[in-house]
């Protein structure tokens, strides 16, 4: 674990891992998610080139409000645990699990996760990337970016969570995430308290 990113500035809220699991894993993972009934990322009506599923209580874009889903299958169930253990966190608490593929042009627009969701755990499969993070200072924007090699795993909190947007530019090769979100309080809040400001598409 460390908090300082392989050398670049440190992000408050942002500790990552460089090998959270093995090669052989990671194969394993990735053929799992792609035996996984994948969809378009929808929001309000349009469609993302990512390919996403999630598990658990999960945050509907057209609806606007959070929903429960199928439960997690089993084998995220000891990744879960790995990586809330690398967060210092009870894997309980991570009650939504989001698989992504990214296939060559996918990537994330600007955006800060839902409100409804707390902590932030992600696992990266496959081809390397890096997470652009972003927050407005004044007239410009302050940029960081911070790689996302494969195996590895990041936890997003604090500020780096809440006072920063980010973002993953459209990949040439594909990769696969899994992210692990907690709820920001039992209940999650008010679907109206999740008016989207960033672009996801
Ligand atoms: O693919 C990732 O690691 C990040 C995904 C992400 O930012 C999100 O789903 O909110
Ligand atoms: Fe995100």
């Amino acid at each position: 674990m460390t908090g300082d990113l392989f050398g670049l500035p440190p992000l408050p809220g942002l500790s990552s891992c460089e090998a959270l699991v093995s090669a052989a894993e990671e194969r394993l993972l990735i053929a799992a998610i792609d035996a996984t009934e994948l969809a378009p990322f929808r929001f309000q009506g349009w469609e993302g080139k990512r390919l996403t599923r999630s598990f658990g209580h999960s945050y509907d874009f057209d609806r606007g409000r959070l929903e429960v889903g199928d439960p997690m299958p089993d084998w995220l169930l000891p990744y879960r645990e790995r990586m809330a253990g690398f967060a210092g966190l009870p894997a309980a608490d991570f009650v939504q699990a989001l698989l992504i593929r990214y296939d060559p042009g996918a990537g994330i627009g600007w955006h800060r996760d839902r409100p409804a969701f707390e902590h932030v755990l992600g696992l990266s499969l496959g081809a390397p990337a890096v997470m652009r993070f972003r927050r407005r200072m004044a007239a410009k924007f302050e940029r960081v970016a911070v790689p996302l090699p494969p195996r590895g795993a990041y936890h997003l909190t604090g500020e780096a969570r809440h006072g920063w947007e980010h973002s993953i530019a459209a990949m040439a090769e594909t990769r696969w995430s899994i992210t692990f979100r907690s709820l920001a309080s039992p209940i999650g809040r008010p679907a109206n308290a999740d008016a989207p400001d960033g672009n996801m598409i």
